[in-house]
């Protein structure tokens, strides 16, 4: 089966999504995502100048040998638009083969590991006690497992309190907005917010935490002892992840589970953290992390060691990743949880998808292929707009992680 021809698609239905479509001789076409938010004409650039003129002519089945001859011979290996456009042309092709097979994704992956997927959702509010509702909203919703993030007193905004309660996208301006941090502010509160959940849901729902890199290992050992009480199921990116050695210090001074690595697009980001147990759930996904084939290795690594897979599901991923990572999700036998920020409704017109949502699951669907697909008219009607990702700066005006 012959590639016949490859485009990039960009729209913005209420937020940016990248997609590559790729057509064969025998009429089947398969999709995947490269949205890579605030850079995302990089990634469509580098897709269209530089990876569809080598795919022309190829045989869409060899996955594997396009996947090495895409990392090995740009010769500038890894990194989150190179990884996100390899990403891309993967699941299209993974798409193609499940089409051409007559299956759902997850049969070529070894089929079903259970039954459903579990997800969490993101609660969020202005202060403590709006957070409290909005984690009741999303127990009464069915979900098992909630994120809840809020407003911090004495800090005019921070990451992960959006203004729409069932959508969260941060980025919101041409240019990047700038937000105050305060560690000490964040650290006083943040225990206070999970001693109001505990207290009034008790311990029958998970509870998870982005800290989303705002904290030096040190502050991160002191936030998680701080929240053990609370038994979270994870305290998500406590300090930046370059330094994998960092975590070795917040290991030494606390039990609280760790996930890492949405940001995170080859299996060497994470090496060291994996197999020195120094995380608990590796965050990484099908759009930023080299597609299907590359998340399958970076799992397996992790299973030799029982760290889960709990992978990025922020609405800046577009439904056609979602669609892909719960194909792997229902599949990989050391699942751990799938992150799940609702589409608009705008958005899930121009990706028809499959997959479902039920009591606190999901579902991959059992249409041939990753059962994602592109309303091209209806995408051509929203055009990009360019927009960025918040930065954090702190009250001294030290340029700081947002
Ligand atoms: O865990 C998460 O979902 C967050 O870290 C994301 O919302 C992240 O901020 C965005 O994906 C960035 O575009
Ligand atoms: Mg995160």
């Amino acid at each position: 089966m012959k590639i016949t021809g490859a485009r990039v698609i960009v729209t913005c239905p209420d937020r940016n999504f990248v997609t590559l479509k790729i057509e064969t001789d025998q009429g089947l076409t398969g999709i995947g995502d490269a949205t890579l938010n605030g850079r995302e004409l990089a990634v469509a650039s580098y897709l269209t100048d530089h990876v569809i003129p080598c795919l022309i002519g190829r045989d869409a089945h060899r996955i594997e040998d396009i996947w090495q001859y895409l990392y090995r011979g740009a010769y500038w290996r890894r990194g989150p638009v190179t990884m996100s456009a390899i990403a891309a042309v993967d699941t299209a092709l993974w798409d193609i083969k499940a089409k051409a097979a007559g299956l759902p994704l997850y049969q070529l992956l070894g089929g079903r590991s259970r039954d459903g997927v579990m997800i969490y959702g993101h609660a969020n509010g202005g202060d403590i006690a709006e957070t409290v509702d909005e984690v009741q909203r999303y127990i009464e919703m069915g979900y098992k497992a909630i994120r809840a993030q809020s407003g911090v007193p004495g800090l005019a905004s921070t990451y992960g309190v959006s203004k729409d309660k069932m959508f969260y996208e941060p980025a919101d301006g041409a240019l990047p907005t700038e937000n105050i941090w305060s560690t000490e502010k964040y650290l006083d509160h943040a225990p206070k917010l999970f001693d109001a959940l505990r207290s009034r849901f008790g311990f029958e729902h998970h509870l998870l935490h982005d800290v989303h890199h705002r904290l030096t290992p040190i502050e991160a050992g002191r936030l998680g002892k701080s929240l053990e009480p609370y038994r979270l199921f994870w305290m998500e990116d406590p300090t930046p992840a370059e330094n994998q050695e960092a975590f070795r210090l917040i290991r030494q001074h606390t039990v609280t589970p760790i996930a890492v690595g949405e940001v995170f697009n080859t299996i060497w980001d994470a090496k060291d953290l994996i197999q020195n147990q120094l995380i608990d759930y590796i965050r990484a996904t099908v759009v930023h992390a080299g597609g299907i084939s590359h998340l399958r290795r970076i799992a397996d690594l992790a299973a030799l060691y029982q760290v889960r897979t709990g992978c990025h599901g922020a609405t800046d991923l577009s439904p056609v990743c979602m669609g892909a990572a719960l194909h792997f999700d229902i599949s990989v036998p050391n699942f751990g949880v799938q992150e799940y920020m609702r589409h608009t409704e705008a958005t899930d017109a121009v990706f028809p998808h499959a997959y479902s949502f039920d009591a606190g699951y999901m579902l991959p669907g059992d249409v041939p292929g990753h059962g994602v697909e592109i309303d091209e008219a209806l995408a051509a009607k929203y055009p990009y707009q360019p927009s960025y990702l918040p930065v954090n700066r702190l009250e001294d005006g030290t340029l700081w992680n947002w």
